[in-house]
């Protein structure tokens, strides 16, 4: 899936990765896999983990505090740590605002509390 495009601009002042909980993740678009390419991504992961990069994640900060962590793209990665059962994956978190979460989410954005 495309990034938005000022992401990269993020990205490139963002240097810590953590290792972030599957389970925090909130991914509301669904993916469209390649099997393939899911399957050759578990091989990476198990034979030589660093040729494949984290993820991407939107840190959202709600009304009332909530800490909220979006995933757009990145769906091969994650769908391979998925499958491995890996409990977290490599990601660099991106503080982000409701705005941002509003160009992928339209009107469909949810009041983050
Ligand atoms: N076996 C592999 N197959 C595909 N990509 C690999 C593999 N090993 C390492 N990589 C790296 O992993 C990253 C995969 O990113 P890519 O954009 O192709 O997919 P994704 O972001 O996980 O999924 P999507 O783009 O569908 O959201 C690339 O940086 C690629 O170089």
């Amino acid at each position: 899936m495309a990034e938005a495009g000022d992401r990269s601009i993020h990205t490139q002042h963002i240097s810590t990765v953590h290792n972030v909980p599957m389970h925090v993740l909130i991914r509301p678009i669904p993916a469209e896999l390649e099997p393939g390419k899911v399957q050759s991504l578990m091989e990476t992961l198990q034979e030589d983990p660093e040729r494949v990069p984290p993820i991407d994640v939107l840190w959202i900060k709600g009304s009332q505090g909530g800490d909220y962590f979006y995933s757009f793209g990145g769906c091969h990665r994650f769908a391979a740590h998925r499958a491995l059962n890996r409990e977290t994956i490599p990601a660099k978190i991106i503080p982000s605002t409701l705005s941002d979460l509003r160009t992928y989410l339209g009107s469909s954005t949810p009041h983050l509390r």
